[in-house]
């Protein structure tokens, strides 16, 4: 029998904030509820968390307005895993804070926040991110910037700037709950990002590979470069 003291397990909260409105999109229904090949993007990345034992439990953050489109969108879902859904408030800062709030009874050791909008994040970026949690208080996906970079005044090139060391962020976005909350009890404004968040606070910030396929819903064109990649388009795959 062996004397190592037993570990216990980690607890690992995802948290995934829907409750925006869309505005760059424009639909009367919010973007992370429109079917893409029958399936909404929001659907889809629960179901890719849900895949996963490490996964000890998932808040979902919506709009008051959208019950009625969640409640389709998780129809047959009975995983206790799932908590019931919290609502949101009017920027991502505010419901991601109002998801913590939500999950601090449950006392996980790490939460990953993902966007609603990103439906087709994959489990090798969720478990690198749960990976790199294990020795970094945070860590994210990004994607590096490969394309030439132009400032530009109208559509008027003006100068060229330097792509080295710029990166494209994605979510699923990783951290110690403690850290997070307490970046965010403390931080005043708005933030595009929880990297902003806890970068304000001094922490440290692990970038982990992310994925092309990993891309948010923001217009109408990325809901038919969605529905090409489900058709498996491989030429827009390739493009990107
Ligand atoms: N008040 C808000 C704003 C955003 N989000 C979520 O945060 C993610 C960020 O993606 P984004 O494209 O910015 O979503 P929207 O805010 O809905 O879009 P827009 O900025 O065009 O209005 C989305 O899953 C969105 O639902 C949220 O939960 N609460
Ligand atoms: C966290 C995020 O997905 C980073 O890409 C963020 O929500 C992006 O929002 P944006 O307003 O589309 O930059």
């Amino acid at each position: 029998m062996s004397d190592s003291p037993v570990q216990p397990k980690k607890v690992t909260a995802i948290l995934i904030v829907a409750a925006g409105r869309g505005r760059r999109f424009g639909s009367d229904v919010p973007k992370q509820y429109l079917p893409i090949a029958g399936i909404c993007a929001f659907r889809r990345c629960l179901d890719t968390f849900l895949d996963l034992a490490e996964v000890s439990c998932i808040q979902t953050v919506i709009h008051r307005d959208d019950q009625q489109a969640y409640a389709q969108a998780i129809e047959g879902l009975n995983d206790s895993r799932l908590l019931p859904a919290s609502f949101g408030g009017e920027t991502r800062v505010e419901s991601v804070l109002n998801g913590l709030t939500a999950l601090a009874d449950h006392k996980p050791d790490t939460v990953l926040v993902h966007d609603g909008a990103r439906a087709f994040v994959t489990q090798r970026i969720v478990r690198d991110v749960m990976a790199e949690l294990m020795q970094s208080d945070a860590a994210f996906a990004a994607l590096p910037v490969v394309d030439a970079l132009w400032r530009a005044e109208g559509d008027r090139a003006t100068s060229p700037v330097a792509r080295d060391g710029l990166w494209r962020a994605q979510t699923p976005q990783g951290f110690r709950f403690d850290v997070l909350r307490e970046a965010h009890l403390a931080y005043q404004g708005d933030a595009a990002d929880d990297v902003e968040i806890v970068r304000a606070m001094g922490t440290q910030v692990k970038i982990v590979c992310g994925d092309p396929a990993n891309f948010k819903i923001t217009t109408p064109d990325d809901l038919q470069r969605a529905e090409r990649f489900v058709a498996g388009d491989t030429a827009d795959k390739a493009q990107r």
